[in-house]
């Protein structure tokens, strides 16, 4: 080959190299958002099967407990709980990181009461009143034009309703849902709702010869509703795959094979999620039966969002409550009534209006004290305090009524270049506000609330910090107790009037 030959060979393989980096980059940059659209996994079941869980003797009702040691040396109903010496608990060494994210055989549990079955799915597939289960399965239908619809050239599949069955399969304890939580939540579809609770919808078998689900697109339940997640159970089958196709992107589309298709590896759960706006099909079964549990997966406050909204949390059973309640009830306590202020004890990027979920995000003490607060309905508020100093030395503290970003402030504009001249930021807390403080600031949790250029003699950049603080309003004691307590307001000065003036900027 000539030199000019060569030269265009590499010329033509660099312009082929750019061109699908760039598609790459564009499928990266352009569909960022939406190109986790599905993902999917598997969980094995302990080694050794049952020894946590129930086997599917023990589900059958026929005892296991013969008190033998197991290869461990643990005997079985021992668990890792039980410990020789009292008060004290003994982990084996055994139970690593590995059998911790091992999962119990499956089981589902169906049919009247008194007469029902427990169907055993574990790493050999289902137990032998799996027949059972296909006998008490209704046909599955699905949606169209607002009604149900039973058409087995669209879907053939059974379906067990979730009243009919119960399973001890839970995806939060298999780890499902944190990968999810980390993975599907939108980041700013709801502000607050950055967790996912799964809701179990179905039991479904899909069996040869011609189980299937044709392309569609599943309704979601209501606003909230993100996605489904599919949970494939052990049992022998081929086809049936699920094809996920992205909503926003034609092409792209994820295939969950769970076919038994290789026989050298021991059987696992499978599972697969998807946006509820990805049209999916399962394929044709052609032999046996793929058995799955479905879910619906909403969004809802989690860890980090959850201060005074978790509906599982009694206010009145946190000590802090109880303490409080106790103090509000004598008359001598803030006795003409006081502002309370405390301290918050942990981190918060309060300084930053984007990242700051407060009061949402509270955590621990901090948390538990706002919780207790509004639940006392004592009026309350979160405000940045900083200590500002005047150049002669005298120091005060000032606040503002809201949280504002770094360098924003909320009396005026930005922060630009001044010459010992007071920046524009804050109130001063007014002597006259009553304020009671409850605890010190700790000096490692201020945040840098402003940073400015000063030019005297020589440039310096001048750092102030904050510190997010409680106000409670604590009515005087012949008011507590009262309904007008409950909406009692600060009083509108306590925000505005005491703005510094002029003559207490710094340059003065
Ligand atoms: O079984 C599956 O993989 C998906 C089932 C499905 O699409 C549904 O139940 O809506
Ligand atoms: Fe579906």
């Amino acid at each position: 080959m000539s030199v000019s030959a060569s030269e265009n060979v590499t010329k033509l393989a660099q312009m082929a190299e750019r061109k699908i980096l760039k598609g790459l980059n564009i499928s990266f940059e352009e569909h960022a958002r939406s190109a986790t659209f599905a993902c999917g996994g598997s969980l094995p079941f302990h080694a050794t099967p049952g020894k946590f869980g129930a086997t599917a003797q023990e589900c059958a009702g026929e005892s296991v407990h013969e008190n033998v040691e197991d290869s461990a040396g643990i005997k079985d109903g021992e668990g890792p709980e039980e410990s020789a010496e009292e008060g004290v608990e003994e982990y084996s060494e055994e139970y690593d990181e590995r059998t911790l994210n091992a999962i119990d055989d499956v089981q589902v549990r169906f049919g009247i009461s008194g007469q029902g079955y427990c169907v055993n799915f574990g790493q050999d597939g289902p137990s032998k009143d799996f027949k059972y289960l296909l006998d008490a399965c209704q046909p599955a239908s699905f949606g169209r034009g607002g009604e149900a619809v039973l058409d087995e050239k669209y879907r053939k599949a059974g379906k067990l309703d979730r009243s009919e069955f119960a399973t001890n399969f839970c995806p939060y304890e298999a780890g499902i849902i944190d990968v999810l939580t980390q993975l599907l939540v939108p980041e700013y579809k709801y502000r607050n709702l950055n967790s996912i609770k799964a809701e179990l919808y179905k039991l479904n078998i899909y069996s040869a010869p011609n189980g299937k689900f044709r392309p569609h697109v599943d309704t979601p339940r209501n606003e909230y509703q993100i996605g489904s997640l599919v949970v494939s159970l052990p049992s022998k089958h081929t086809g049936g795959q699920l094809t996920v196709g992205n909503s926003s992107a034609d092409s792209q589309s994820v295939i969950f094979d769970w076919s038994s298709q290789d026989k050298k590896q021991p059987a696992c759960i499978k599972w697969a999620a998807f946006y509820s706006d990805c049209p999916h099909e399962v394929h044709q079964v052609t032999a046996g039966h793929r058995v799955t549990l479905t879910y619906n997966l909403f969004l809802r406050r989690g860890v980090g969002h959850i201060a005074e909204s978790s509906p599982a949390l009694d206010p009145t059973q946190l000590p802090v409550y109880g303490a409080l309640r106790d103090a509000l009830e004598v008359p001598s306590f803030l006795n003409k009534g006081r502002v309370l202020a405390v301290y918050l004890t942990h981190r918060y990027a309060h300084t930053d209006n984007q990242l700051n979920f407060l009061p949402d995000s509270l955590k621990g003490a901090d948390m538990a004290l706002w919780t207790a607060v509004r639940a006392l309905d004592l009026t309350c508020k979160l405000v940045p305090i900083m200590r500002a100093e005047h150049w002669s030395g005298k120091q005060t503290d000032i606040f503002e009524p809201e949280f504002s970003s770094l360098g924003e402030t909320v009396t005026g504009g930005y922060v630009m270049s001044i010459d010992y001249q007071w920046p524009g930021w804050g109130h001063k807390i007014p002597k006259d506000a009553n304020i009671t403080w409850l605890n010190g600031k700790r000096g490692d949790l201020g945040e840098l609330q402003l940073a400015y250029a000063t030019h005297g003699n020589q440039p310096e950049v001048e750092t102030h910090y904050s510190y997010a603080a409680m106000l409670i309003l604590v009515p005087p004691y012949s008011e507590r107790g009262n309904s007008d307590a409950a909406s009692a307001e600060f009083p509108a000065d306590f925000w505005d009037a005491s703005s510094l003036d002029s003559d207490e900027r710094l340059d003065d």
